[in-house]
């Protein structure tokens, strides 16, 4: 009886046993599945660096507006090799040819007034004209001589030279008791012509002197055509075969220098100047009288400055060109450029300049381009001085000695 408890209870225990270790699988199993939990969603990558958000997406707001995105991990790019650069060996660069100057032979100065004579007579024969159709007229009374004298004081004869020279043409009248229109076209002719004044001396001190060049002075207001007359004059005098030397002493715009330098090497004449603008002036004309002395020019022709910062500075300065030049050498010539437009203007500018240097001829320029060809009976007059050289034009050779004869000639024509 014992032996079949004992086997009743092993049986027992066994069975106990295996159920337990049933309950024990059953429940890992169980336990295993819950965590194999469904594969999440995949993440949407998040864009860095701009605000994307969309209502309703998933994406998140950046906020990191000024953040700098960080770099991607990625695998970093091989560096490209760097394009060799070809070098073109050095190219010997080929030696200037030397700049063609091509020196221009200028007109000769002999014919030029006669060249230039229609551009006078198109600016100043209605003078002529007027004067000739008034006393052509038949009655010669007040009214008419009145008219005469209005007509030549418009041509800015002044009031002496046109008081002189009616009351030469009512003597002749008078003399003769009546006259023809030709008679009296000779007659206004022969007055104009004494007083344009055809006895002074209007030559320019070009030549040398003893064993010196000759020394010609420039002096005028600037705008009167001053720098372009010493250029034209220059050509004036190569032309007649001179060694000619330019001094720049135009030194308060250094322009001026310049352009003087252009117009001497266009026929092949040295310009000594100062780049600097504001040197000494009266240096810059010391040098150019010693250059042409050592290269034995047969004359130098300084241009000076024609605007200061005041009337006194400049005659001032005028005055030491003047002195520093006479320490080595005269001065033969000094002309004074005047602008025929400008009129008695000009002729009040002339007795500035006369105080401060020894005018001995005028340049009257820009006489193309006005019908008061009488300044020049009333520039000699006040100046006492003749008008040497006109300019008639723009050209470079549009400068010609003055010729009473042709000029008159040309009024009237
Ligand atoms: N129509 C005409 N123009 C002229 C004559 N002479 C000079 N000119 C003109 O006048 C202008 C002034 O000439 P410049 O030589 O520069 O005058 P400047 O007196 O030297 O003046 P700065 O150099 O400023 O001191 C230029 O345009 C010249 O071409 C002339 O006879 N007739």
């Amino acid at each position: 009886m014992d032996s079949l408890w004992e086997i009743l209870t092993v049986i027992t225990v066994v069975v106990l046993g295996g159920l337990g270790l049933l309950v024990a699988f059953v429940r890992g199993s169980a336990s295993r599945r819950r965590t194999a939990a469904p594969p999440a969603p995949p993440r949407e990558e998040k864009v860095r660096g701009a605000n994307t958000y969309q209502a309703g997406s998933t994406a998140r707001i950046d906020t990191s507006k000024t953040a700098e995105p960080p770099a991607p991990p990625t695998t970093p790019r091989p560096t490209p090799e760097p394009e060799p650069v070809v070098v073109a060996p050095p190219v010997e660069p080929e030696p200037a040819a030397p700049a063609e100057v091509a020196i221009e032979r200028p007109e000769s100065a002999r014919n030029r007034m006669g060249r230039l004579r229609s551009r006078l007579a198109a600016s100043n024969n209605a003078m002529g004209k007027g004067l000739l159709g008034l006393l052509a007229g038949g009655q010669l009374d007040e009214a008419v001589w009145e008219e005469v004298e209005d007509t030549l004081l418009g041509a800015d004869l002044g009031v002496e030279a046109t008081t002189e020279l009616v009351d030469a043409l009512k003597r002749r009248v008078q003399v003769e008791g009546s006259a023809t229109p030709e008679q009296l076209e000779g007659w206004l002719h022969e007055e104009l012509l004494k007083l344009v004044d055809p006895t002074m001396d209007r030559r320019i001190a070009a030549t040398r002197v003893g064993d010196r060049p000759a020394c010609v002075m420039v002096v005028g207001v600037n705008g009167t055509g001053k720098t372009t007359s010493v250029g034209k004059l220059a050509r004036v005098l190569v032309a007649e075969d001179k060694d000619v030397v330019l001094g720049a002493a135009d030194t308060f715009r250094a322009a001026a220098a310049d352009q003087l330098q252009t117009w001497g090497e266009r026929v092949g004449v040295p310009t000594v100047r100062s780049d600097r603008e504001g040197a000494d002036p009266a240096a810059v004309a010391f040098d150019a009288v010693k250059d042409a002395a050592d290269v034995e020019a047969d004359v130098v022709i300084i241009d000076t400055a024609g605007r200061l910062h005041n009337k006194v500075g400049l005659m001032d300065e005028l005055s030491k060109v003047k002195r520093v030049i006479e320490k080595q050498s005269a001065i033969d010539e000094c002309l004074l450029v005047l602008d025929a437009t400008t009129g008695q203007n000009g002729l009040r500018q002339a007795e500035v300049f006369a105080q401060a240097v020894d005018i001995t001829g005028v340049v009257l320029t820009k006489l193309d381009g006005t019908a008061k060809g009488g300044i020049v009976v009333l520039i000699q007059r006040q100046l006492g001085v003749p008008v040497k050289l006109v300019g008639l034009g723009e050209g470079p050779d549009d400068l010609a000695p003055f010729d009473p004869v042709a000029f008159v000639d040309a009024i009237l024509d």
